[in-house]
């Protein structure tokens, strides 16, 4: 081959990927006609036509390479697909497009069925209408309404089915759902809990047909959540479906659910955790009565402080933990942590209570510095997520340490260490456990470290 021929194929791959970047999808298309090879090849800053389409947002574009089969899981010189690309410019449609799953791609694209900054158990798909708590007349009718939706909590684990049996994967697990005359006996027995979850949610009426305009005028069905201590395998029985269970590990399993059935349950297991827990009034250790749909208890003792004025002893708590991904001045490095519990090789952010008084940055720099020594000084809030175990909200930040020696608290954190932005990528997207392995994707720790590598400079 002359350097002629050579130059006029170098052109030629440059003038292809100058259309990619500019959106002309006619000379993308002409250029990949006459010369498929082009698909895949990247020109001198590393990037394919696909990562030029995803950086600047050219729907029909990306389109149009992946109809001619182009690679979309190739990566540049910082380990970034195009997907990821195209998240970090906020082009979520491209993300959408790029991110679908049928093709394997949760594979190596383990948020990719995520909404961008949407955790595991942060779904709304219930419109929890609190307005409707004090409502106990249509509470009441509700409860019996045959298309009313009940889980079934035994020692606040829901009643799930596996659908896929010795499968692992998120999804594999459903919740059983029942109607009112299968619990009817349960919900009469003084020590079952039953909590108003809220209705489910509406389509948007543009969106619906006339005939679903029309059923739409009787109110969507309402849902709630009984958690009882009657024998679990006697409650299992009730189930016309096979492979059901309570599961034993929530940590674990309640993480095989669907997006919509995790948010459900994040609000249902932290409320009923709360009844479970707080039966008596804090104040004056008496006796107190449910009220609200589930949503306050307050006391029977005529003559309790709590009664007067607004105190949070009667409403459900949540507790805030600060979990922070530390990153080294240099900026290249993380730092990450394991406690003992940990499965093998598993390091995670570091993590505390936020205590009373105390700011959220100050909780990360408190925190980060009890557990593993290092000082921070910038925190930036990312994202968050409620953690029904028992009922966190787990409140995501990136910290920049101004110290870089470790010390670490041994009776939180076994071993801390700061980690290479390459073995990182290489957990993370490569599937690389022989150096460390990273939470699964459902934990904001996951999302964390993810959103760090996707805001490299480079892009
Ligand atoms: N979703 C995720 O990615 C992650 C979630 N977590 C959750 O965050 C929580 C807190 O993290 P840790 O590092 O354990 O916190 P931590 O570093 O503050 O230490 C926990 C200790 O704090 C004390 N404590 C103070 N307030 C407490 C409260 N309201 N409830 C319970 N204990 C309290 C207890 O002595 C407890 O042993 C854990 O419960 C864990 O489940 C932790 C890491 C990752
Ligand atoms: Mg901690
Ligand atoms: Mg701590
Ligand atoms: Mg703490
Ligand atoms: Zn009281």
């Amino acid at each position: 081959m002359t350097s002629l021929q050579l130059s006029a194929k170098e052109e030629m791959l440059e003038t292809f990927l100058d259309a990619a970047a500019r959106g002309d999808l006619s000379q993308v298309s002409t250029l990949l006609s006459n010369t498929p090879s082009l698909i895949n090849q990247t020109g001198h800053s590393g990037w394919t036509a696909l990562m030029l389409a995803a950086r600047n947002g050219h729907h029909h574009v990306a389109e149009k390479l992946l109809l001619f089969g182009c690679d979309k899981f190739s990566v540049n010189s910082s380990s970034q697909t195009a997907y990821d690309i195209a998240t970090f410019w906020g082009h979520r449609h491209i993300a959408g497009l790029l991110g679908r799953a049928a093709d394997g791609c949760g594979r190596i694209l383990p948020g990719a069925d995520l909404h961008p900054h949407e955790n595991y158990f942060s779904r709304e798909t219930l419109d929890r209408q609190s307005g409707r708590r004090t409502d106990k007349v249509w509470l009441e009718a509700k409860q019996s309404d045959s298309e009313t939706v009940y889980l079934l909590f035994s020692n606040l684990s829901p009643m799930v089915r596996t659908v896929c049996s010795g499968n692992t994967e998120q999804g594999d697990m459903k919740l059983c759902l029942f109607r009112f005359e299968e619990v009817k006996d349960l919900l009469q027995k003084p020590s079952t809990v039953t909590i108003f979850l809220g209705i489910e949610k509406t389509k948007s009426p543009s969106s619906s047909s006339s005939s679903e305009k029309a059923e739409s005028l009787s109110e969507p069905p309402v849902w709630f959540a009984i958690n009882t201590d009657e024998d679990a395998a006697a409650l299992l029985e009730r189930c016309r479906e096979k492979n059901c269970s309570f599961p034993r590990s929530p940590n674990r399993d309640l993480l095989k659910l669907s997006e919509e059935e995790a948010g459900v349950v994040a609000q249902a297991r932290s409320v009923l955790a709360w009844h479970s827990r707080y039966s008596f009034c804090p104040t004056c250790g008496g006796a107190t009565k449910m009220e609200e749909g589930g949503y306050k208890r307050s006391c029977l003792n005529s003559e309790c402080r709590s009664l007067q004025g607004v105190h949070n002893t009667c409403y459900p708590r949540v507790d805030p933990v600060v979990i922070m991904l530390v990153i080294h001045p240099d900026g290249n490095q993380c730092l990450l942590g394991r406690k003992k519990v940990f499965p093998v090789r598993m390091f995670s952010c570091l993590a505390g209570f936020v205590e009373p008084g105390e700011t959220l940055e100050e909780a990360v720099r408190r925190e980060t510095e009890e557990e593993s020594g290092v000082t921070v000084g910038p925190v930036q809030y990312v994202s968050c997520q409620p953690w029904p175990m028992p009922s966190n909200l787990m409140i995501g930040c990136l910290a920049v340490a101004v110290s870089t020696d470790i010390k670490v608290d041994e009776k939180e954190i076994e071993e801390a260490r700061w980690f290479p932005r390459q073995q990182v990528i290489d957990s993370l997207f490569r599937g690389d456990r022989s150096v460390f392995v990273i939470p699964p994707r459902q934990t904001i720790a996951h999302q964390l470290v993810r959103h760090w590598i996707c805001m490299n400079s480079n892009l």
